[in-house]
């Protein structure tokens, strides 16, 4: 019989609607209260490690998830599903992907409805999880997120309606698999991606989102001594409104590791437009292309590199190791 642990941090999956229709937090988790049908087959142990809406959830937080999940995974564990909620999942994921050996299943869901609305999915979602977590074809494909009958990677994943229950969704290349009766069914394997130890984490890494128009005053804002890197969502392709350029080029010779992704919800950043601002001359700036993950993975993945100490071409072949 495996054992799986069921680490329960909070969000939706973990709240409840009051008489107002107001979503609000438990003292008594319910989702841990509940039971799962396991058919005798599963062991599920229990820890309710936090209880937080998951706009709370910061990399302190992750990183004690991630010692948390070392600690079971040293104790022998099968398998660990993760209660999170939604809005900021896809970055604990994806942290937990980047800093986890990839020796056993570690799942996370939620739900976009709460405990006790009509069609609550967290129930659902919470069994869905553990099977996944249980199945034996789940080994070997790093952090995977589990929800609405889907299994996506940690790496591609992301929340892209506010409320619809099918919200997960991998844009570009779709899910890996698929949650059946009996447990997990894949149809795409796994792009390798390399995992690093890290101890603590950075802050000051910050995310910027360019638009049309844009100038160098956010850019002039965060060229602080305290910053330690920056992620630009930029336009299509992987190109920047020339504005913005001296302010960029002041903080890349503060030494600012700066990287780029495209703020397209499909494709990648590439350096193929050569007119000012275009793709060419800001990865001939040294601005790093990162090709495939959206501007909140791709900082996670930044914050992860610069707290393992990666710094010049180590930090770029890191960060690049997202090609798709
Ligand atoms: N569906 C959810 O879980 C959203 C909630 N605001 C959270 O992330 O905690």
């Amino acid at each position: 019989m495996k054992t799986i642990l069921a680490i329960h941090t909070g969000g939706t999956i973990s709240m409840s609607q009051n008489e107002d229709g107001e979503v609000v937090q438990n003292d008594e988790n319910p989702i841990a209260e509940q039971e799962v049908i396991l058919n005798g087959k599963i062991n599920l142990i229990t820890d309710e490690m936090f209880n937080l809406p998951s706009p709370h959830v910061n990399p302190g937080v992750m990183m004690k998830i991630n010692a948390r999940i070392k600690k079971a995974m040293a104790d022998g564990i099968d398998g660990v599903v993760i209660t999170h909620g939604t809005d900021t999942l896809e970055e604990t994921a994806y942290f937990l992907d980047l800093t986890l050996p990839n020796t056993i299943p570690v799942v996370l869901t939620g739900a976009m409805r709460s405990s006790n609305e009509i069609g609550s999915d967290g129930l659902y979602n919470f069994q869905s999880a553990i099977k996944v977590a249980a199945a034996d074809e789940s080994y070997g494909k790093g952090v995977l997120v589990v929800m609405n009958d889907e299994i996506h990677t940690a790496r591609y994943v992301t929340k892209t309606h506010t409320t619809n229950v099918a919200t997960f969704r991998t844009p570009t290349f779709g899910p890996i698999g698929i949650v059946t009766q009996r447990g997990a069914n894949y149809f795409q394997e796994l792009i390798e991606t390399e995992a690093v130890e890290i101890d603590k984490v950075l802050d000051h890494v910050f995310l910027l989102k360019a638009y049309a128009g844009m100038d160098g005053t956010l850019f002039e804002a965060i060229n602080q001594p305290t910053t330690r890197g920056l992620v630009i969502e930029g336009l299509g392709a992987g190109n920047l409104p020339p504005e913005t350029l001296p302010a960029v080029q002041q903080l890349l010779d503060n030494d600012i590791p700066i990287v780029l992704v495209s703020r397209c919800y499909n494709g990648v950043a590439q350096d193929i437009y050569d007119y000012e601002g275009g793709g060419i001359q800001l990865k001939r700036m040294g601005i790093i292309l990162c090709k495939g993950l959206n501007g909140q993975k791709a900082r996670i993945k930044l914050l992860v590199g610069l707290s393992a100490g990666k710094r010049g071409q180590e930090l770029v072949d890191f960060v690049n190791n997202a090609v798709s």
